[in-house]
């Protein structure tokens, strides 16, 4: 940005500078400098916009591999030496010292972590942080695994991708993955997770089996499904509104060396969702995921996790070199059925390299083989490094021409959101995945997932139904299409991940989730002036 956009006074070039040039030449060399600051700044903007994919591929790849470098040998290493442990107790101490000097303090504004808002895996940064009380809860490490119990201990901090690169070589995997490496531990409690064994295992917090939770008075609380099961069942989706997670027990199983997935490209909707229901409600499936390429043409995906593998099916699409999976799966429309060993962690993080299909809008030419083949072992860009460098003119043009949404709904409502999607979005591929939303626990528990009754039946089983891109609908308007789909959403007693933008009104957001035990233990807690409302953290205001 130039002095005369940013508002500032340029410095007074009548007085001589500093190093006794006269006022004239002072004010000639400024001016110099000022053009070609302006100049600079334009044309860097102008790259950042229009050219993105240069400033992607020549910098922020580079920056994300040393990263991504960095961390995993700093993790490795101390998950080798189990010196995590140690710390840990630390670690707590210190985020109870933070709360405990708040209170000291009055109270006198709410707090939130401290961690960046460009980090965290989600489009919008947080405008909370910057007049809230922050608290460093700098606790990012896999504690330990536990084969008989099996469970892993692990801090808020840990991904998933620093997960599985250090309990995969144990025989151990989580029992649920969610895609994306810098999905956080603390982030996938306190918001949401799901993946593809999501039908058998339920959401991320359905594989939580205890929680060690700092309260708003600084006391460390530890709950679970036995001990302060309200407090746990209401932690899921409280997104840091009653207490900051020092540390999580999370379920794991055996893992085996591949996943064979079997592909059924269907041409009618009335295939794809019949055939997608069946395969979710199958519970020998480990793994089940449709890819929607258009409004009747999709890829039913079932998978089983194994040890034996026929060679010539083997396929290691996480090989750098390889296409990028949505595209790989298209090709099965026209091929026709079929199936494929793919080693467990390339299936894990299989939609990784091309963070789903939101890299061809940054890297449009990502996916061909030229590029796959010298530079496909640089990609992605961390998703948090495209943050942090997006300019509000990209901003803005994700805010007005880029939906980014999962919307959980009853399976049985499946086509129905589908064509809510194309009519509203008309935009291509969507992502099926299929949970469990257990309920037996809110009746006497609560929790904010309230449970569905559908044909006056209690339904368990629902599908997040994933948009992520650009929509082709010339009608589209962000706020009004956002608004009819919520409301749809509402209807259909269906729910909005809460990392997306969220148009609801505090009213509405309440019809959509249950906050009746949570408003109970907000007092209970002292969380009322310690914590703004997740409405007041994930509603489309509090977040630029
Ligand atoms: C090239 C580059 C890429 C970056 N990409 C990311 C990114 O994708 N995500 C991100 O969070 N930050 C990223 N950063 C920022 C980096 O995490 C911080 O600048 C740096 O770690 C200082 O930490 P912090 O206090 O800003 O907070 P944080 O990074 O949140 O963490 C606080 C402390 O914990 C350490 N830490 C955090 N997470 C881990 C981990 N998983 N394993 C080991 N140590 C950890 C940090 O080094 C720091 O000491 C990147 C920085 C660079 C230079
Ligand atoms: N496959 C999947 O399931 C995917 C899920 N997601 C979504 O991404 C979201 C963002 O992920 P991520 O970046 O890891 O999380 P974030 O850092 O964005 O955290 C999400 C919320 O949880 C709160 N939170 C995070 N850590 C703690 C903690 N230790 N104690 C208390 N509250 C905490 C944050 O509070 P604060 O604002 O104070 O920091 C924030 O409000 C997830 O919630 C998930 O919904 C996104 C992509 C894929
Ligand atoms: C599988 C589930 C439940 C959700 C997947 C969501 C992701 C596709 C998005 C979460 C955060 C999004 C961001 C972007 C793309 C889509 C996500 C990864 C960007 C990288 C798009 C380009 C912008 O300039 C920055 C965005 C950061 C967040």
């Amino acid at each position: 940005m130039c002095y005369a956009e940013s508002g500032r006074s340029k410095p007074d070039a009548g007085s001589s500078s500093k190093n006794g040039m006269t006022g004239s030449a002072a004010r000639f060399v400024q001016s110099i400098v000022d053009s070609m600051s302006c100049a600079l700044n334009r044309w860097i903007e102008y790259m950042l916009t229009y050219h993105r994919s240069i400033f992607a591929c020549l910098v922020l790849l580079p920056m994300s591999l040393v990263y991504d470098a960095v961390s995993y040998v700093r993790s490795s290493i101390v998950f080798k030496m189990k010196s995590a442990p140690a710390h840990h107790a630390a670690r707590v101490a210190h985020v109870q010292k933070q709360v405990k000097d708040w209170n000291a303090d009055g109270r006198r504004r709410p707090m939130c972590t401290a961690r960046a808002g460009w980090k965290t895996i989600s489009l919008r940064i947080g405008t909370y942080k910057e007049t809230m009380s922050n608290i460093n809860v700098d606790l990012y490490d896999v504690l330990e695994v536990d084969q008989k119990a099996r469970t892993v201990r692990v801090e808020p901090l840990a991904t998933m991708g620093q997960i599985t690169s250090l309990i995969l070589p144990t025989g151990w995997t989580l029992a649920l993955t969610p895609e994306l490496d810098d999905l956080t531990v603390g982030g996938l409690i306190a918001g949401f997770g799901v993946e593809t064994s999501s039908h058998k295992h339920g959401l991320f917090q359905h594989i939580v089996k205890s929680i060690e939770l700092v309260t708003a008075d600084g006391e460390v609380v530890n709950c679970s499904a036995t001990e302060n099961p309200e407090l746990f069942y209401s932690i899921p989706w409280s997104y840091g509104t009653l207490g900051f997670i020092v540390s999580a027990q999370l379920k794991l199983v055996p893992t085996k060396k591949y996943a064979h997935i079997t592909y059924t490209p269907c041409h009618t909707q009335q295939d794809y969702t019949k055939i997608f229901e069946a395969a979710a409600r199958n519970m020998d499936n480990d793994f089940v995921e449709c890819l929607v390429y258009s409004q009747n043409e999709a890829v039913v995906m079932t998978g089983v996790m194994t040890d034996h593998v026929v060679q010539a099916k083997r396929n290691a699409i996480g090989n750098y070199y390889k296409p990028w999976f949505y595209k790989h799966v298209e090709q099965f429309l026209t091929i026709g059925p079929s199936n494929e060993y793919i080693p467990l962690r390339d299936y894990y993080h299989r939609h990784s390299r091309s963070i789903f299909w939101e890299l061809s809008d940054i890297i449009p030419f990502g996916n061909e083989p030229i590029f796959r083949y010298l530079f496909g072992w640089a990609v992605p860009p961390k998703v948090s490094l495209l943050k942090l460098t997006q300019i509000e003119a990209t901003r803005k043009l994700y805010e007005l021409h880029h939906v980014v949404q999962d919307m959980l709904v009853p399976i049985s409502s499946t086509a129905e959101c589908v064509n809510i999607f194309h009519d509203e979005f008309d935009l291509y591929p969507l992502w099926l995945c299929p949970m469990q939303l257990p309920s037996a626990s809110h009746a006497k528990y609560g929790g904010f997932l309230k449970p569905a009754i559908v044909d006056g039946k209690p339904e368990e089983m629902f599908v997040d139904i994933g948009a992520y891109g650009n929509p082709a609908n010339k009608g589209f308007v962000a706020a009004e299409s956002m608004k009819r789909v919520e409301a749809h959403v509402r209807r259909l007693q269906g729910f909005q991940a809460l990392y997306a933008d969220c148009y609801m009104t505090e009213q509405e957001f309440e019809q959509m989730f249950d906050h009746t035990t949570y408003k109970k233990l907000r007092k209970q807690y002292r969380c009322e002036d310690a914590f703004p409302t997740v409405y007041g953290k994930i509603n489309r205001s509090a977040r630029k």
